[in-house]
């Protein structure tokens, strides 16, 4: 026999023994209960036995009361090192499918099975948060089916069966909790769904009187080595939240005299410490939390993870992207500004024409250049005169301008400017000058305990002063959050330009990546290594960290090449369903470098039957679609598997072989940075051949 073989049955001995003894604990506990159910449980209870060194790893709590209800029950409470699983047993004699997005036992409708379990789940999310800062997404809700083989994931669902559970639970999900970590949540959970009586296996083996008597009931040790193989991983991708490591606790726990910065590279952290900072004021101050960023999609997320950490101060804690709290303040102070992005487009465009022959299209002919030149610097710096302008520093802006160059751009700002008062319309950039005039002139009332801003490193000058403005004066009054690796907007500033300091120990940089598989972030780092960074607050950091921990294992990158482009299209889809196959569509994501790529792969996935959800109207909630979107859209989330159609041609496409053009290409690829590192598991990576190898090409 090989050495595997005999691993192989040495294990199968050792699960046939850990299920009968299983069935002999359980074996009172279900006396007239469902058969089914003791399967399930005795799948589980499995587990339980303490490892080689004595430690508890993994705990079960069968039967327990569901606080808030009068006399439900959950049917099992499992704990270990993935984290909490919520589980609910069924015995259907039908095997449960998903018909148009309802889940079904044969043609009966049993949608409302997914909501019960997903509410019994709520106690032990809060619970966790509160007391032990754990926020909600190591808790998942599974329903077990006795009697079917199943393994998917519906609508954050884990839907399994009795051979699927234990290789599912304890093979396939990362470790998230440390064996102390385990006990006391099992310590907590115990108390949350009271009515327990322990039933896990004891270290020394249980005398198995009714071993003959039971073991006709269990399953085969080969189906479950066989299940153990099978399936991918069924984690929702609304996962996100996790324990504090102590370091990072410290930073969360910690009081700085005045304004802070914590940075560090994709995946370490840095949302879940600002998060915890935003808990922590909410408590300790009485004013309301002002949690922002640039992107749109980034407080709609927030504010979902905070009802879920601690739903008795998330109400206290204002989620909203700058632009958005910009236009609601000044609407409260009846100040009226007609903003209008796409008629702003229009008349910047007629305000071009008549530059068309000038020496800036000699310069860069893209209209958009100027356009961003107006935007960042000229109005994101709050630059109100032409003599300013002349004199003023562009950082960010790789293009070199003479003074004559500048009064040129000024000219175009002047017309511009005028044809928006014509017309009586705003920018996003006046909406921001506007805001600061008027927080300046009066700051908002009530005044905020607290300020935190994420992915800091995007926002302009003016929308820099802007949160500055509204932050309380002293301690733990304003924390900027970000990552210069991943500023994918134009222009930039130093903390200085704005009259800030983070000097005296009030920067932090986090080093350990906690999301991305190995060869994963190694890919995503490769496509900026080359760079030398300015961060905000002048100091140069490298692309490639010099410092930086993984904590994940296995992952992969999937690079594909075909001849045209709708061979990769094909292929793109093909990847989407095996991945979507473990774990469900939920945890896959398209994402492309244009607004146009992005909506052609989505009509292609809804052609071939697969359910889509762009990142645009997608709210943060669990949803079993996969999202496609820009790489810009992605900015702050995270994906089990994420699909790129393209990178190296649109790193490409951004550089064209004008002057401005390093700065675009750099830009285009810190988004591609962005992009690459939302992977956690799978990053697939397709190109067709006709994509030139330089100077695009990846790593
Ligand atoms: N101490 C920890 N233990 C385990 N997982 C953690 C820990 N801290 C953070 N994580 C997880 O790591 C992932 C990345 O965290 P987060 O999104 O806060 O990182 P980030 O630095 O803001 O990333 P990015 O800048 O790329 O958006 C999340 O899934 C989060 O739950």
């Amino acid at each position: 026999m090989t050495g595997r073989r005999r691993a192989d049955t040495d294990r199968s001995q050792q699960l046939v023994r850990d299920q009968l003894d299983a069935q002999a604990v359980l074996a009172p506990r279900f006396a007239r209960g469902a058969f089914g159910e003791r399967q399930i449980a005795t799948a589980l209870m499995a587990l339980t036995r303490p490892d080689g060194a004595g430690r508890q790893r993994w705990f079960l709590m069968i039967d327990r009361a569901w606080p808030g209800t009068r006399s439900a029950n959950v049917d099992m409470i499992l704990i270990g090192p993935p984290g909490v699983f919520i589980v609910d047993a069924k015995e259907w004699t039908s095997q449960p499918q998903i018909h148009a997005g309802v889940l079904c036992a044969g043609l009966d409708n049993r949608q409302a099975e997914i909501a019960k379990v997903k509410a019994m789940i709520r106690p032990a999310q809060h619970a966790l948060a509160r007391r032990l800062q754990i926020v909600a997404d190591i808790v998942h809700p599974v329903l077990a089916f006795a009697g079917h083989s199943v393994h998917r994931n519906h609508q954050g669902v884990m839907l399994l069966g009795v051979k699927e559970l234990r290789p599912t639970l304890a093979g396939e999900l990362p470790s998230r909790l440390s064996t102390a970590d385990v006990t006391a949540v099992h310590e907590v959970l115990a108390q949350v769904y009271p009515a327990y009586e322990p039933c896990n296996l004891p270290a020394d083996r249980v005398a198995v009187q009714a071993a003959a008597q039971v073991a006709g009931g269990l399953f085969e040790p080969q189906d479950i080595l066989d299940a153990e193989v099978a399936a991918a991983t069924a984690r929702p991708m609304e996962r996100w939240m996790t324990f504090l490591h102590a370091s990072q606790l410290a930073i969360v726990r910690r009081t700085y005299t005045g304004p802070a910065r914590i940075s560090g590279p994709a995946g370490t952290g840095k949302t879940v410490v600002g998060l915890w900072r935003a808990v922590e004021a909410a408590k300790n101050t009485t004013g309301p939390v002002l949690l922002t960023s640039l992107v749109r999609m980034v407080p709609r997320v927030q504010a979902r993870l905070l009802h879920q950490m601690r739903p008795d101060l998330a109400h206290r804690i204002d989620c909203v992207h700058v632009h958005g709290w910009a236009a609601r303040f000044l609407a409260e102070r009846g100040i009226e500004v007609a903003y209008d992005a796409a008629a702003a487009e229009n008349e910047f465009s007629h305000a071009w024409l008549a530059m068309r022959g000038s020496p800036l299209a000699a310069l860069d002919p893209r209209p958009v250049y100027w356009r961003q030149e107006i935007d960042v610097v000229i109005k994101g710096r709050g630059i109100a005169e032409r003599g300013q302008y002349r004199a003023s520093a562009r950082p960010g802006r790789q293009l070199r301008l003479t003074e004559g160059q500048r009064d040129l751009v000024w000219d175009l700002y002047e017309r511009y400017q005028q044809r928006l008062v014509h017309r009586g319309i705003a920018d996003a950039a006046d909406l921001l000058m506007r805001a600061l005039a008027e927080a300046r002139r009066e700051p908002p009332q009530p005044g905020y305990g607290a300020v935190i801003v994420d992915e800091v490193q995007d926002l302009s000058l003016t929308a820099l002063r802007l949160v500055s403005a509204v932050a309380p004066p002293g301690a733990n009054g304003l924390l900027l959050i970000g990552d210069c690796r991943q500023k994918i907007y134009p222009g930039g500033y130093r903390l200085s330009d704005a009259g800030l300091s983070i000097t005296g120990g009030r920067s932090e940089v986090l080093t350990v990546n906690y999301r991305n598989a190995p060869a994963i972030l190694d890919a995503a780092l490769d496509v900026i290594a080359e760079q030398r960074l300015e961060d905000i607050d002048g100091t140069m950091v490298t692309g490639r960290p010099a410092d930086l921990a993984v904590t994940h294992g296995a992952g992969r990158v999937v690079r594909v090449s075909e001849e045209t482009e709708s061979q990769l299209e094909n292929q793109a889809v093909a990847a989407v369903r095996e991945l979507a196959a473990g774990g469900g569509y939920g945890e896959v994501a398209v994402l492309c470098y244009r607004g146009a790529q992005a909506r052609r792969y989505a009509a292609l996935l809804r052609r071939e039957g697969i359910p889509v959800v762009e990142l645009d109207a997608y709210t943060g909630d669990p949803t079993d679609r996969v999202k496609v979107g820009t790489w810009h859209k992605a900015k702050g989330l995270e994906f089990a598997h994420v699909l790129l159609p393209g990178p190296s041609s649109a790193i490409t496409d951004a550089a064209k072989g004008y002057q401005s053009d390093d700065e675009s290409a750099t830009l285009a690829r810190h988004a591609l940075h962005v992009a690459m590192s939302r992977a956690r598991l799978t990053l697939w990576l397709g190109e067709t051949s006709r994509a030139p190898a330089k100077p695009g090409a990846l790593a």
